[in-house]
């Protein structure tokens, strides 16, 4: 479980994070949404205390994130974040490996079982075939699938991820928060495309200059009238396959078609 509550956030004294707060309860996947630069990475960052915030509280189950050690931190919580490592000169299965790291004391050699996870994470990811390359010549989205694999060797039951669709083709995005919708893992992912994030998150959070607009279930937090005042963006909202999908234009260029939200 992962809760904040009340965040405030500021770079310089500028608050771009006021009163935000979410709950991710046990297996939950929650979506963090919003325009470009309404504080979706900033609040991310400040559940796994990467950023301290000015006031309020972060928890995972029930302990203060800023109480954990580095290690009890990473055995609890997993993160894929924007920015993909450097040119490490590692390959692609040492990098996974870099996901056992926490459940080895110091200087103890990885053995089998940590070799095994790490070939059943890529395997996840469709990435096995990559174990042998170095990881800095990949391309985008095949070093975004190896970074989730990292996630999956590491065994943590909360999940933080950055736009881990990024990078990733029409195929790979479905897969990937696939697999993260049914690992039962308690999961908050920071995610721009709006269908994606209504179909394979059990709720939403939007944000809007630093605050929470609305949070709860999908097709009530998804609405045109939201949409419009947060996006500046006219929105049909149609079920195709049992899913709600959202089609957008440009306010100044209205659909052709009348709503049918
Ligand atoms: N290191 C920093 N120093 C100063 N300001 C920052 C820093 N990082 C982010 N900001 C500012 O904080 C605000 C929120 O940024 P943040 O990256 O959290 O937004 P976001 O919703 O994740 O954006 P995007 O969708 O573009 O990734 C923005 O105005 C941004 O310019």
């Amino acid at each position: 479980m992962i809760s904040a509550t009340d965040i405030s956030f500021g770079y310089d004294g500028n608050l771009v994070l006021d009163g935000v707060g979410l709950a991710a309860g046990p297996g939950e996947v929650v979506g963090l949404i919003g325009p470009n630069g309404s504080g979706k990475t900033t609040f991310l960052q400040t559940l796994y205390a990467a950023l301290r915030p000015r006031d309020g509280l972060v928890t995972i189950d029930n302990d203060p994130v800023t109480s954990l050690s580095g290690t009890a931190l990473a055995r609890r919580v997993a993160v894929v974040a924007q920015e993909t490592p450097s040119d490490l000169p590692v390959t692609v299965a040492e990098m996974v490996l870099l996901g056992r790291a926490p459940h080895r004391r110091l200087l103890t050699p990885f053995n089998r079982e940590d070799h095994r996870t790490v070939a059943a994470a890529l395997t996840r990811v469709g990435a096995r075939d990559l174990a042998d390359r170095r990881f800095a010549t990949l391309s985008g989205g095949e070093k975004q699938r190896v970074l989730v694999a990292r996630t999956l060797a590491q065994q943590a039951d909360h999940l933080l991820l950055d736009e881990p669709t990024n990078h990733l083709d029409i195929r790979y995005q479905h897969e990937i928060l696939r697999l993260v919708s049914e690992l039962n893992v308690t999961t908050v992912v920071v995610l721009h495309d709006l269908n994606l994030a209504s179909r394979y998150c059990d709720t939403l959070v939007m944000l809007n200059h630093g605050r929470i607009v609305s949070a709860g279930a999908p097709e009530h937090v998804l609405t045109a009238e939201a949409v419009r005042a947060v996006y500046g963006m006219h929105v049909e909202r149609v079920y195709a396959g049992g899913y709600l999908q959202l089609i957008f234009s440009p306010i100044d260029k209205p659909s052709l078609h009348p709503s049918t939200a």
